[in-house]
């Protein structure tokens, strides 16, 4: 289990996290909500241990970044490295010996081709090929649907629930509500950097509901289209 207890993040003046106390599961998928700017990538940031923090990240009596895969939003390939050699590198980095890359390439990628000239939607299916060949037992995806085409949404999708199968702990961050709704057990709502609600699958449809009422009344009216 993952467990955040008290964890608070400031950039200079501007604190961005505020006390917050969360668990993750094993076998459990978690979403988290909420407007742009309420946190989302800077509290995956502080749990992968990218960010320093005020508070506690603990991971039972393990170092979570051995068994952790950190899909970000938008994943950073050195200039002159192919797809397959970023898989491999990633692989290597685990000790995991992989064979036929080629017939684990899921989303057909031009695997010879230099990672960095992909298109935001490849390198996005890259970097989540590579996480999920390292057999981590942790899966952080922070938007792992935008910018993706339908196909792979569907794709993707049915990794999350193959990997709950498996007992593994994931955390998704999304804008598509019936994408978290279809796979996890649990949504917490962010709000300027704290966890305002958490809300269980029976849940989900209220929690919809209330947040269009929240960010939708009234607001297109102020640009007084004609
Ligand atoms: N490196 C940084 N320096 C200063 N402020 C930062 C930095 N990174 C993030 N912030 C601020 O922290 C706040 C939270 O940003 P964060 O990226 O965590 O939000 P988010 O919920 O992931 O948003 P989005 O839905 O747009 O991805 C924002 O106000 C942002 O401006």
């Amino acid at each position: 289990m993952i467990k955040i207890e008290n964890l608070s993040k400031s950039y200079g003046d501007k604190q961005v996290l505020n006390t917050i106390d969360l668990k993750f599961k094993k076998g459990k998928v978690y979403g988290i909500v909420g407007e742009n700017g309420a946190g989302k990538t800077t509290l995956f940031r502080c749990i992968s241990g990218l960010e320093n923090y005020k508070g506690n990240i603990s991971y039972d009596s393990n170092n979570l970044k051995d068994h952790l895969g950190l899909l970000l939003t938008e994943p950073f390939f050195f200039s002159k490295i192919t797809g397959k050699e970023y898989i491999q590198l990633l692989a290597n980095s685990r000790q995991i010996k992989l064979s036929n890359i080629e017939d684990k390439n899921i989303f057909d990628l031009p695997l010879k081709q230099y990672a960095s000239t992909y298109s935001t939607g490849m390198k996005k299916k890259l970097a989540l090929t590579a996480i999920l060949l390292q057999k981590n037992d942790v899966f952080i995806l922070d938007e792992p649907f935008n910018g993706v085409d339908i196909q792979s949404n569907l794709i993707i999708t049915d990794i999350i629930k193959k990997l709950k199968e498996l007992q593994k702990t994931v955390i998704i961050s999304s804008h598509i509500f019936s994408t978290l709704a279809d796979t996890c057990d649990e949504i917490f709502l962010m709000k300027n950097g704290e966890i305002v609600k958490k809300v269980e699958q029976i849940d989900f449809n209220k929690l919809e509901s209330e947040m269009k009422e929240f960010s939708i009344e009234n607001r297109i009216d102020k640009l007084e289209l004609k």
